[in-house]
């Protein structure tokens, strides 16, 4: 938008919204979640910005307030991505000034807890990794929704290396064919969904798919419980797991995949009277999170935008 011969684009919203919620069934199991919970508004109310005129500004401590009336008002469990919708939905049609929203919500992992191989009716504990989504509504009803994972963090200790690399006269990385595999991926997952109208109306389905997904990143990273399956590279591995996303998942149209390596080092220790205090004979190694690797990749399904 121009005003005063400048260009201005704003949005403002609410970050980090904390809120819990829980469901109880009449037979007394109850259903938990967490959710982080960040709003942003594109609306028009630029004399705020230029003649300091709020009338139209929708207080963020309203966006926050809204959080917990529309979490109230869920009465059944729903996913944190039908939640997102929820919430664009309300602010996109509540006000006028309002032309789209974006919901961001990360899910913390409470995840039920089991007493000899028994789901317990009320106690969780708490996982790893997180479910996190974005969510865009416009007014028109126009819908975006991006599902993810944050901190899946996984490790083999073997069948995985890295050769044949470019060398020049900076390179000292030897050449291997064994080494350790370590990452913590991040994922992110676009659905076709368009509009409102065309989101399935099964219950819980976003949570079906992200569990499905988490399956097949696990299951792609690892290879076979007997064996596993060699990694030529961060690269290669991490093509393979976005590929049987989009292989195994149909309603997922593209993926985004961050994986940094963390690289465990080799320790060889000697000193000038002992030249081998420790000889590395792929068993003691030094764990280090910096510097690593930082290696991404997006896979879109032909005509998918991500
Ligand atoms: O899997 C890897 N990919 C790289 O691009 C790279 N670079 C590096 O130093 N080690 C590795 N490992």
């Amino acid at each position: 938008m121009a005003v005063d011969g400048v260009r201005l684009e704003q949005r403002h919203g609410k970050a980090r919204v904390r809120v819990g919620r829980v469901w109880r069934e009449p037979c007394g199991r109850h259903h938990f979640v967490e959710w982080n919970v960040s709003i942003s508004l594109l609306s028009d109310c630029l004399p705020a910005y230029t003649d300091g005129n709020n009338s139209d500004i929708v207080a963020t401590d309203t966006m926050k307030n809204t959080v917990y009336v529309k979490a109230k008002e869920c009465n059944q469990p729903l996913s944190s991505e039908e939640f997102a919708i929820v919430l664009g939905k309300h602010f996109t049609s509540f006000y006028q000034q309002v032309t789209a929203a974006i919901i961001n919500i990360i899910e913390k992992p409470w995840e039920r807890i089991c007493i000899d191989g028994q789901p317990h009716e009320h106690g969780f504990k708490l996982g790893s990794e997180k479910h996190t989504t974005e969510v865009i509504v416009k007014k028109s009803g126009a819908l975006q929704i991006v599902s993810g994972i944050e901190g899946l963090a996984v490790l083999k200790t073997t069948q995985s290396g890295f050769e044949g690399f470019i060398r020049d006269k900076y390179t000292i990385l030897p050449e291997t064919r064994e080494r350790m595999l370590a990452t913590e991926v991040t994922a992110f997952w676009r659905y076709p969904f368009e509009t409102l109208a065309s989101i399935p109306a099964k219950e819980l389905y976003f949570t079906e798919k992200y569990m499905d997904v988490k399956k097949v990143l696990i299951e792609t990273f690892f290879g076979p419980i007997k064996g596993g399956v060699y990694s030529p590279s961060v690269q290669s591995t991490l093509y393979y797991m976005a590929k049987a996303v989009l292989a195994r998942v149909p309603d997922v149209s593209s993926v985004k995949l961050k994986m940094p390596n963390l690289h465990f080092l080799p320790v060889n220790l000697s000193s000038k009277d002992n030249p081998v205090i420790v000889k590395f004979e792929d068993d003691v190694y030094l764990p280090t999170d910096e510097p690593h690797g930082s290696i991404e990749a997006t896979l879109s399904r032909i005509h998918s935008k991500m």
